[in-house]
């Protein structure tokens, strides 16, 4: 499996997976969040398609390594989610990347239509998507963890502020 981000921890609570290096421009948003948080966390290359025994054997040691969260990003036949999910029960946030041809439309609909018994939390397409599934990954990490929370808070607090200090051009 290749390694794109410098930032993997040697212990990740999260690991970002994303079926081609093309996609990093989207998930990128994800690693950053994590970052920010100071959230242990690793990314990394895992396609259902291209690598389908590196996929099986990322999700067989999910559990055994300690992740929490596994971020699976991926566009047009967006697979990878949804097979992840078949083979662990650590939670998959799904990541619709937009695709060249079909504006993601395709990527969302092949990860958020998983059958009864396998879910995948699906995001919204693109890099917001990307953030937000980081977040709501966060949050979760958060339950347990008060600093976590009360840094949680201090970023939507400061995200309000900036709204209320939000002017027009008229
Ligand atoms: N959807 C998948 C999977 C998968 O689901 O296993 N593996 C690669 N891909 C997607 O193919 C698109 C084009 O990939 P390339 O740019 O490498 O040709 C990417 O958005 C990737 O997520």
């Amino acid at each position: 499996m290749s390694t794109l981000s410098p930032s993997n921890s040697p212990n990740p609570l999260i690991g970002v997976v994303m079926g081609s290096s093309s996609d990093w421009s989207t998930m990128q948003h994800a690693v950053q969040m994590l970052a920010h948080f100071g959230v242990a966390h690793e990314a990394r290359v895992v396609s259902a398609h291209r690598m389908p025994d590196d996929l099986f054997a990322y999700a067989e040691q999910a559990g055994p390594r300690g992740l929490q969260a596994i971020i699976a990003g991926a566009g047009g036949a967006a697979h990878l989610p949804g097979m992840l999910a078949a083979k662990t029960t650590v939670p998959v946030l799904g990541v619709p990347v937009a695709s060249r041809h079909l504006q993601g439309v395709d990527s969302l609909h092949s990860i958020v239509q998983m059958p009864k018994g396998v879910p995948v939390a699906t995001f919204a397409i693109g890099d917001a998507g990307a953030a937000n599934a980081a977040l709501f990954a966060v949050s979760q990490l958060a339950l347990h963890d008060p600093g976590l929370a009360a840094r949680l808070q201090a970023f939507r607090a400061a995200q309000t502020e900036a709204a209320r200090a939000m002017t027009l051009p008229v």
